[in-house]
C-alpha cells in the first residue's frame, strides 16, 4: 500500500500544529512530529485542513437525466475538487425525487455508475403521504414550493407526514408555504419570499424538532431574528443543527441591480445587511453550525428567466479565505464548520470512511489553502456544466494549493 508522509501546519477545530501526517491507501494513519522524511511539504502561508464537507447540493443527476445539461455527478464532483470540496450531501428534488427505498437505491445505482472520486451521500425527499426507508439515510422536507415538485402546500399536511418520520435526521428547507402564497404578487423577489416566511418556517420546524425528537438541520438560513429561536431551542436540549450559504454571507438585498437581479435570484433570497451581518456572527460563535453552498446550478438563462438557485462548488475555498483573511475567522472555527461538523454529518451513512478531522483513522481526503496568494473567479477555470459563478471578477485573498482526495492529490 502507498505511504505518504505530508509536512504542513495542520487545523483541527481546537487546535493548529506544525508537524507531519502518514497516510496509507485511503487513511490517515499517523500523526506526529518527525515521522521521517516528507514526501510533501506545505509552506508556512497554508493551512491543512481535513477534507471540506460541502452538505447541501444539486447534482441535478438522476435516473431520468433530464437536467444533467446543466450538471451531472460528474462534472459537480470535479468542480468540488475544484473548490477543495471532498465530500458532498446531493438534495433530492429531481425530477425522479428519491422518496423510496426502490427509488433511493435507483439513484444510488446511477450514482455509482458515474464513478465519481468523492463521496457523495444522498437525501432522501419527505413529500405529502412519503414514508421512511427501510435504512438510514438523512431526509429533507421542502415546506413549501422551491425548484421541483417536492414540496407541501400546508404546515398541517407537513406534521401529518413527519409524524411517520419519528427520531429522524431531516433537513428542513424553512419558507412557510401559506405566507409564501400570501404574498405571491408583491413585486421583487425578496418581497415575494419575505423574512416573515423563514422565521414562521423556524418556529414550526422546532415545533416539529421536539415533537418527534428528529436529528434536525435547518437549511441554508438568513434571517438574524431566528438565530434567538435556534439557539433558545438547543438550550432546551433539541438536536437542532443549522447550515448558512456564501451568497448570504456575502451580499445582501443592497447588491441587488436591475442588471443582476436574475441570476442573485435564490431561495430564501438575499436578506437586509443586518442579516449578513448576524449570519457572520452567528457562524462565528458556533450558532450556525456549517458552510453550505446550496450549489444550484442553472444555466444564467434560466436564471435570467426566474429559477433560484446560485452554482458555489468551484469557489468553496477561495470564499474560506475570505472568511478569513477578511472576516476574522480563526483556523479553527473554519475546521469546525468546513470539515468537522460536515463530517460529523455524513458520517453515519458513509462507512467505512470517516470524514471531517486530522486524525488517524479518518479518511486521507484534505484540503489545503494558501493565504498568501490571491484568486480572481474566473469563468474559463470552472468546472460546473453551467458554467458561470456570481464570485466571477471577485478577487478572494487566498487560493486552494492542493486537494488530496482518498490518499491521491486531485488538484
Ligand atoms: N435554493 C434554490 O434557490 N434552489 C434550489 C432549491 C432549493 O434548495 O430550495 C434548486 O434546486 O435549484
Amino acid at each position: 500500500m502507498s505511504s505518504t508522509i505530508i509536512a504542513g501546519r495542520f487545523v483541527n477545530p481546537e487546535r493548529e500544529w506544525t508537524g507531519q501526517i502518514r497516510l496509507e491507501g485511503d487513511t490517515i494513519v499517523e500523526v506526529g512530529e518527525r515521522l521521517g522524511t516528507p514526501d510533501v511539504e506545505f509552506g508556512e502561508d497554508c493551512y491543512v485542513f481535513a477534507g471540506m464537507g460541502d452538505i447541501h447540493i444539486h447534482a441535478r443527476d438522476d435516473q431520468s437525466e433530464t437536467q444533467t445539461y446543466k450538471e451531472d455527478f460528474r462534472t459537480a464532483a470535479a468542480a468540488a475538487v475544484n473548490g477543495g470540496v471532498v465530500q458532498v450531501a446531493d438534495m433530492p428534488n429531481n425530477p425522479v425525487a428519491p422518496i423510496d427505498d426502490a427509488s433511493y437505491r435507483a439513484k444510488q445505482q446511477h450514482l455509482a455508475a458515474r464513478d465519481v472520486p468523492i463521496q457523495v451521500t444522498l437525501y432522501a425527499g419527505i413529500g405529502p403521504g412519503t414514508r421512511p426507508l427501510s435504512f438510514a439515510v438523512p431526509y429533507k422536507a421542502y415546506m413549501g414550493p422551491s425548484v421541483g415538485d417536492l414540496f407541501f402546500s400546508t404546515l398541517a399536511d407537513l406534521d401529518e407526514t413527519l409524524a411517520h418520520y419519528r427520531g429522524q435526521c431531516v433537513s428542513f428547507h424553512c419558507e412557510d408555504p401559506e405566507l409564501l402564497e400570501q404574498h405571491k404578487s408583491a413585486a421583487t423577489h425578496e418581497q415575494r419570499r419575505p423574512a416573515e416566511c423563514e422565521l414562521s418556517a423556524t418556529r414550526f420546524a422546532l415545533q416539529m424538532i421536539e415533537k418527534y425528537e428528529l436529528r434536525g438541520k435547518l437549511c441554508h438560513y438568513s434571517v438574524g431574528e431566528g438565530l434567538p429561536l435556534i439557539r433558545a431551542a438547543r438550550a432546551k436540549g433539541l438536536d437542532v443543527t443549522c447550515e448558512v450559504t456564501p451568497h448570504h454571507l456575502y451580499y445582501d438585498v443592497s447588491d441587488l441591480t436591475d442588471e443582476n437581479r436574475g441570476w442573485m435570484q435564490m431561495n430564501p433570497p438575499l436578506r437586509d445587511i443586518a442579516d449578513r451581518k448576524a449570519m457572520l456572527a452567528a457562524l462565528r460563535d458556533g450558532t450556525l453550525d456549517y458552510l453550505a453552498t446550496d450549489h444550484a446550478p442553472h444555466t444564467l438563462e434560466e436564471n435570467t428567466a426566474g429559477i433560484s438557485g446560485q452554482p458555489h462548488l468551484d469557489t468553496y475555498g477561495e470564499f474560506v479565505t475570505w472568511l478569513i483573511a477578511e472576516q476574522g475567522f480563526t483556523a479553527g472555527q473554519v475546521a469546525a464548520f468546513c470539515a468537522e461538523n460536515p463530517g460529523r454529518f455524513v458520517n453515519p451513512y458513509t462507512a467505512p470512511l470517516k470524514f471531517g478531522r486530522i486524525e488517524p483513522g479518518y479518511v486521507a481526503s484534505l484540503t489545503v489553502l494558501n493565504l498568501a496568494r490571491p484568486t480572481t473567479i474566473r469563468r474559463e477555470d470552472l468546472k460546473t456544466k453551467c458554467g458561470w459563478s456570481p464570485f466571477e471578477g471577485v478577487t478572494f485573498p487566498g487560493s486552494i494549493e492542493a486537494v488530496y482526495v482518498r490518499g491521491e492529490c486531485l488538484k
